[in-house]
Protein backbone atom coordinates (compact mmCIF):
# COMPACT_ATOMS: atom_id res chain seq x y z
CA UNK A 1 0.00 0.00 0.00
CA UNK A 2 1.09 3.47 -0.89
CA UNK A 3 0.76 6.00 2.11
CA UNK A 4 -0.73 9.77 1.02
CA UNK A 5 1.12 12.11 -0.15
CA UNK A 6 1.53 14.66 2.08
CA UNK A 7 1.69 18.33 1.28
CA UNK A 8 4.30 20.74 2.80
CA UNK A 9 2.94 24.43 1.56
CA UNK A 10 2.57 26.98 3.88
CA UNK A 11 0.02 29.77 4.75
CA UNK A 12 1.98 31.95 5.41
CA UNK A 13 1.61 35.93 7.51
CA UNK A 14 4.70 37.94 6.84
CA UNK A 15 5.22 41.09 9.61
CA UNK A 16 1.19 41.19 9.14
CA UNK A 17 -0.11 44.65 10.23
CA UNK A 18 -4.30 44.60 10.52
CA UNK A 19 -6.94 46.87 11.78
CA UNK A 20 -10.12 45.80 12.94
CA UNK A 21 -11.79 49.34 12.66
CA UNK A 22 -9.48 52.14 13.74
CA UNK A 23 -7.94 49.67 16.50
CA UNK A 24 -4.41 47.39 15.53
CA UNK A 25 -5.58 44.52 16.17
CA UNK A 26 -2.81 42.85 14.93
CA UNK A 27 0.95 44.23 14.84
CA UNK A 28 4.21 42.53 13.15
CA UNK A 29 3.08 39.00 13.35
CA UNK A 30 5.13 35.93 11.27
CA UNK A 31 3.83 33.46 11.92
CA UNK A 32 3.81 29.81 9.04
CA UNK A 33 1.16 26.84 9.73
CA UNK A 34 2.12 24.10 7.73
CA UNK A 35 0.13 20.77 5.78
CA UNK A 36 -0.14 18.05 7.76
CA UNK A 37 -0.03 20.04 11.20
CA UNK A 38 -2.67 21.17 13.58
CA UNK A 39 -1.73 24.53 14.87
CA UNK A 40 -3.48 26.43 17.71
CA UNK A 41 -3.75 30.15 18.34
CA UNK A 42 -4.25 30.86 22.07
CA UNK A 43 -4.00 34.06 23.75
CA UNK A 44 -6.49 35.97 26.00
CA UNK A 45 -9.83 37.76 25.19
CA UNK A 46 -8.99 40.83 22.41
CA UNK A 47 -5.14 39.72 21.68
CA UNK A 48 -6.34 39.71 17.79
CA UNK A 49 -7.09 35.47 17.61
CA UNK A 50 -10.13 36.15 15.20
CA UNK A 51 -8.56 39.15 13.09
CA UNK A 52 -5.14 37.06 12.34
CA UNK A 53 -7.18 33.88 11.07
CA UNK A 54 -9.74 36.30 9.05
CA UNK A 55 -6.54 38.20 7.16
CA UNK A 56 -5.76 34.64 6.75
CA UNK A 57 -8.32 34.00 4.92
CA UNK A 58 -8.38 36.85 3.01
CA UNK A 59 -11.82 38.07 4.81
CA UNK A 60 -9.66 41.43 6.38
CA UNK A 61 -7.22 43.25 4.10
CA UNK A 62 -3.99 43.93 5.61
CA UNK A 63 -2.38 47.13 6.33
CA UNK A 64 1.31 45.88 5.54
CA UNK A 65 2.82 42.79 5.36
CA UNK A 66 1.60 40.25 3.55
CA UNK A 67 -0.20 36.63 3.54
CA UNK A 68 1.66 34.14 1.60
CA UNK A 69 -0.71 30.82 0.67
CA UNK A 70 1.12 27.71 -0.52
CA UNK A 71 4.07 30.26 -1.42
CA UNK A 72 1.87 33.06 -3.34
CA UNK A 73 0.59 36.39 -2.28
CA UNK A 74 -2.98 35.42 -1.15
CA UNK A 75 -3.97 38.50 -3.66
CA UNK A 76 -3.04 36.65 -6.47
CA UNK A 77 -4.94 34.09 -6.20
CA UNK A 78 -8.91 34.33 -7.55
CA UNK A 79 -11.66 34.13 -4.83
CA UNK A 80 -12.75 30.19 -6.10
CA UNK A 81 -8.82 29.22 -6.26
CA UNK A 82 -9.00 30.14 -2.44
CA UNK A 83 -12.60 28.71 -1.40
CA UNK A 84 -11.12 25.53 -2.69
CA UNK A 85 -7.79 25.75 -1.03
CA UNK A 86 -8.97 27.34 2.17
CA UNK A 87 -11.93 26.38 4.32
CA UNK A 88 -13.01 28.06 7.09
CA UNK A 89 -15.50 27.27 10.34
CA UNK A 90 -16.88 30.87 12.07
CA UNK A 91 -17.43 31.37 15.67
CA UNK A 92 -20.67 30.07 16.29
CA UNK A 93 -21.86 29.16 12.98
CA UNK A 94 -25.52 28.45 12.36
CA UNK A 95 -26.69 25.81 9.94
CA UNK A 96 -30.34 26.27 8.63
CA UNK A 97 -32.54 24.15 11.16
CA UNK A 98 -34.97 22.31 8.71
CA UNK A 99 -31.96 20.99 6.29
CA UNK A 100 -30.99 17.66 6.36
CA UNK A 101 -27.61 16.67 7.53
CA UNK A 102 -26.30 15.10 3.95
CA UNK A 103 -27.88 18.15 2.05
CA UNK A 104 -25.50 20.57 4.68
CA UNK A 105 -22.47 19.28 4.19
CA UNK A 106 -23.40 19.26 0.09
CA UNK A 107 -22.99 23.15 0.51
CA UNK A 108 -19.64 22.89 1.13
CA UNK A 109 -18.57 21.63 -2.49
CA UNK A 110 -20.74 25.13 -3.59
CA UNK A 111 -22.29 22.97 -6.51
CA UNK A 112 -25.62 21.50 -8.10
CA UNK A 113 -29.01 23.84 -6.82
CA UNK A 114 -26.51 25.35 -3.94
CA UNK A 115 -23.82 28.38 -4.17
CA UNK A 116 -21.96 28.47 -0.87
CA UNK A 117 -18.71 30.77 -0.16
CA UNK A 118 -17.27 32.36 -2.78
CA UNK A 119 -17.72 29.10 -4.86
CA UNK A 120 -18.94 29.39 -9.12
CA UNK A 121 -22.49 27.49 -9.54
CA UNK A 122 -21.78 24.14 -11.51
CA UNK A 123 -23.26 20.76 -12.23
CA UNK A 124 -23.63 17.90 -9.32
CA UNK A 125 -20.74 15.18 -10.12
CA UNK A 126 -20.00 11.87 -9.03
CA UNK A 127 -16.94 13.45 -7.59
CA UNK A 128 -18.95 15.75 -5.67
CA UNK A 129 -20.96 13.01 -4.32
CA UNK A 130 -17.67 10.75 -2.93
CA UNK A 131 -16.39 13.79 -1.18
CA UNK A 132 -19.70 14.26 0.54
CA UNK A 133 -18.97 10.68 1.77
CA UNK A 134 -16.26 10.87 2.86
CA UNK A 135 -16.75 14.26 4.99
CA UNK A 136 -19.93 12.60 6.97
CA UNK A 137 -17.71 9.61 7.34
CA UNK A 138 -14.68 11.17 8.37
CA UNK A 139 -16.83 13.19 10.88
CA UNK A 140 -18.98 10.50 12.31
CA UNK A 141 -21.85 11.81 11.03
CA UNK A 142 -22.55 9.69 8.06
CA UNK A 143 -25.44 7.68 10.97
CA UNK A 144 -27.30 11.06 11.26
CA UNK A 145 -27.11 12.27 7.32
CA UNK A 146 -30.75 11.77 6.81
CA UNK A 147 -31.67 13.58 9.99
CA UNK A 148 -32.48 17.35 10.38
CA UNK A 149 -30.04 19.70 11.93
CA UNK A 150 -32.70 21.20 14.37
CA UNK A 151 -32.94 17.80 15.96
CA UNK A 152 -29.29 17.56 16.56
CA UNK A 153 -27.01 18.50 19.99
CA UNK A 154 -24.80 20.99 20.11
CA UNK A 155 -21.81 18.54 19.46
CA UNK A 156 -23.45 16.88 16.54
CA UNK A 157 -24.03 20.40 15.08
CA UNK A 158 -20.31 21.11 15.12
CA UNK A 159 -19.63 17.93 13.44
CA UNK A 160 -21.61 18.80 10.35
CA UNK A 161 -19.96 21.96 10.33
CA UNK A 162 -16.99 20.37 10.67
CA UNK A 163 -17.90 17.99 8.02
CA UNK A 164 -19.11 21.35 5.75
CA UNK A 165 -15.78 22.36 5.79
CA UNK A 166 -14.18 19.27 4.77
CA UNK A 167 -16.48 18.56 1.83
CA UNK A 168 -14.91 21.25 -0.01
CA UNK A 169 -11.37 19.19 0.36
CA UNK A 170 -9.43 22.15 1.11
CA UNK A 171 -5.44 22.47 2.16
CA UNK A 172 -6.36 24.11 4.82
CA UNK A 173 -9.02 24.02 7.22
CA UNK A 174 -9.16 27.15 9.51
CA UNK A 175 -11.23 26.90 12.67
CA UNK A 176 -12.64 29.84 15.03
CA UNK A 177 -13.35 28.32 18.58
CA UNK A 178 -15.03 25.23 17.25
CA UNK A 179 -14.75 23.93 21.00
CA UNK A 180 -17.12 26.73 22.50
CA UNK A 181 -20.40 26.09 23.98
CA UNK A 182 -18.94 22.23 24.11
CA UNK A 183 -19.27 19.82 26.61
CA UNK A 184 -15.50 18.12 27.40
CA UNK A 185 -16.11 14.64 25.38
CA UNK A 186 -17.67 16.94 22.48
CA UNK A 187 -14.54 19.49 22.59
CA UNK A 188 -12.12 16.14 23.06
CA UNK A 189 -13.63 14.61 19.92
CA UNK A 190 -13.33 18.01 17.48
CA UNK A 191 -9.68 18.01 18.35
CA UNK A 192 -9.56 14.34 17.88
CA UNK A 193 -11.32 14.95 14.00
CA UNK A 194 -8.74 18.12 13.71
CA UNK A 195 -5.70 15.88 14.93
CA UNK A 196 -6.87 13.13 12.67
CA UNK A 197 -7.17 15.46 9.43
CA UNK A 198 -3.62 17.17 9.93
CA UNK A 199 -2.23 13.00 9.87
CA UNK A 200 -3.66 12.77 7.03
CA UNK A 201 -2.24 15.89 5.47
CA UNK A 202 -4.43 18.92 6.39
CA UNK A 203 -3.08 22.11 7.33
CA UNK A 204 -5.26 23.02 10.29
CA UNK A 205 -5.40 26.42 12.18
CA UNK A 206 -7.73 26.70 15.45
CA UNK A 207 -7.99 29.59 18.01
CA UNK A 208 -8.40 27.98 21.10
CA UNK A 209 -8.96 28.93 24.40
CA UNK A 210 -9.31 26.01 26.26
CA UNK A 211 -5.15 25.47 27.25
CA UNK A 212 -5.29 21.98 28.07
CA UNK A 213 -7.03 20.93 24.39
CA UNK A 214 -4.67 23.67 22.62
CA UNK A 215 -1.71 21.33 24.26
CA UNK A 216 -2.76 18.74 21.88
CA UNK A 217 -1.61 20.35 19.27
CA UNK A 218 1.42 19.79 17.53
CA UNK A 219 2.47 23.65 17.36
CA UNK A 220 1.21 26.97 19.01
CA UNK A 221 0.82 30.12 18.44
CA UNK A 222 0.71 32.34 21.46
CA UNK A 223 -0.65 36.12 20.56
CA UNK A 224 -0.84 39.27 22.81
CA UNK A 225 -1.89 42.51 22.53
CA UNK A 226 -1.81 41.51 18.51
CA UNK A 227 1.92 40.22 18.83
CA UNK A 228 3.17 36.83 18.74
CA UNK A 229 4.38 36.61 22.56
CA UNK A 230 5.43 33.18 22.01
CA UNK A 231 5.34 30.18 18.97
CA UNK A 232 6.53 26.49 19.18
CA UNK A 233 5.83 23.16 20.46
CA UNK A 234 3.24 22.92 23.39
CA UNK A 235 5.79 22.20 25.93
CA UNK A 236 8.05 25.53 24.38
CA UNK A 237 5.25 27.86 24.80
CA UNK A 238 2.85 26.37 27.64
CA UNK A 239 5.35 28.04 30.53
CA UNK A 240 4.48 29.71 33.27
CA UNK A 241 5.98 32.75 32.64
CA UNK A 242 4.13 32.60 29.30
CA UNK A 243 0.91 32.21 30.83
CA UNK A 244 1.81 35.20 33.27
CA UNK A 245 2.80 37.51 30.66
CA UNK A 246 -0.50 36.60 28.31
CA UNK A 247 -3.10 36.00 31.10
CA UNK A 248 -2.24 37.67 34.19
CA UNK A 249 -2.31 34.31 35.97
CA UNK A 250 0.28 32.08 37.98
CA UNK A 251 0.51 28.61 36.53
CA UNK A 252 1.44 25.61 37.29
CA UNK A 253 2.55 23.29 34.23
CA UNK A 254 2.24 19.63 34.74
CA UNK A 255 3.26 16.81 32.27
CA UNK A 256 1.13 14.40 30.79
CA UNK A 257 3.91 12.44 29.08
CA UNK A 258 5.19 14.52 27.22
CA UNK A 259 1.95 17.14 26.81
CA UNK A 260 2.11 19.92 29.40
CA UNK A 261 -1.11 20.52 31.61
CA UNK A 262 -2.10 23.59 33.24
CA UNK A 263 -2.93 24.14 36.46
CA UNK A 264 -4.35 28.16 37.15
CA UNK A 265 -3.53 28.66 41.04
CA UNK A 266 -5.65 30.58 43.09
N1 LIG B 1 -14.71 46.25 14.21
C1 LIG B 1 -13.90 46.58 15.23
N2 LIG B 1 -13.73 47.88 15.58
C2 LIG B 1 -12.88 48.20 16.58
N3 LIG B 1 -12.16 47.32 17.27
C3 LIG B 1 -12.28 46.02 16.96
C4 LIG B 1 -13.15 45.58 15.92
N4 LIG B 1 -13.05 44.22 15.82
C5 LIG B 1 -12.16 43.86 16.77
N5 LIG B 1 -11.70 44.93 17.45
C6 LIG B 1 -10.71 44.91 18.54
O1 LIG B 1 -9.54 44.29 18.06
C7 LIG B 1 -8.95 43.50 19.08
C8 LIG B 1 -8.73 42.08 18.58
O2 LIG B 1 -9.98 41.46 18.35
P1 LIG B 1 -10.08 39.91 17.97
O3 LIG B 1 -11.54 39.59 17.83
O4 LIG B 1 -9.20 39.61 16.85
O5 LIG B 1 -9.49 39.26 19.29
P2 LIG B 1 -9.56 37.75 19.78
O6 LIG B 1 -8.21 37.41 20.28
O7 LIG B 1 -10.14 36.86 18.73
O8 LIG B 1 -10.55 37.90 21.01
P3 LIG B 1 -11.62 36.89 21.68
O9 LIG B 1 -10.82 35.83 22.34
O10 LIG B 1 -12.31 37.76 22.69
O11 LIG B 1 -12.55 36.37 20.60
C9 LIG B 1 -9.89 43.57 20.28
O12 LIG B 1 -9.37 44.51 21.20
C10 LIG B 1 -11.19 44.08 19.68
O13 LIG B 1 -11.90 44.85 20.62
Amino acid sequence: MTSPVVGTGTLEARDLHVRAGSFPAVQGVSVAFREGEFSAVIGPNGAGKSTLLRALLGLTSSESGEVRLLDRPLPQWTRAERARTLAYLAQGEGLPEAARVRDVVALGRGAGEWTWGLLPRRPWTAEDEAAVDRALERTDTARFAGRRVGELSGGERQRVSLARALAAQPRFLLLDEPTNHLDLAYGLEIIRHARCEAAGGLGVVAVLHDLNLAARADRLVLLHGGRVLAQGAPTEVLTPAHLHAAYGLRVRVLHDGDRPVILPED
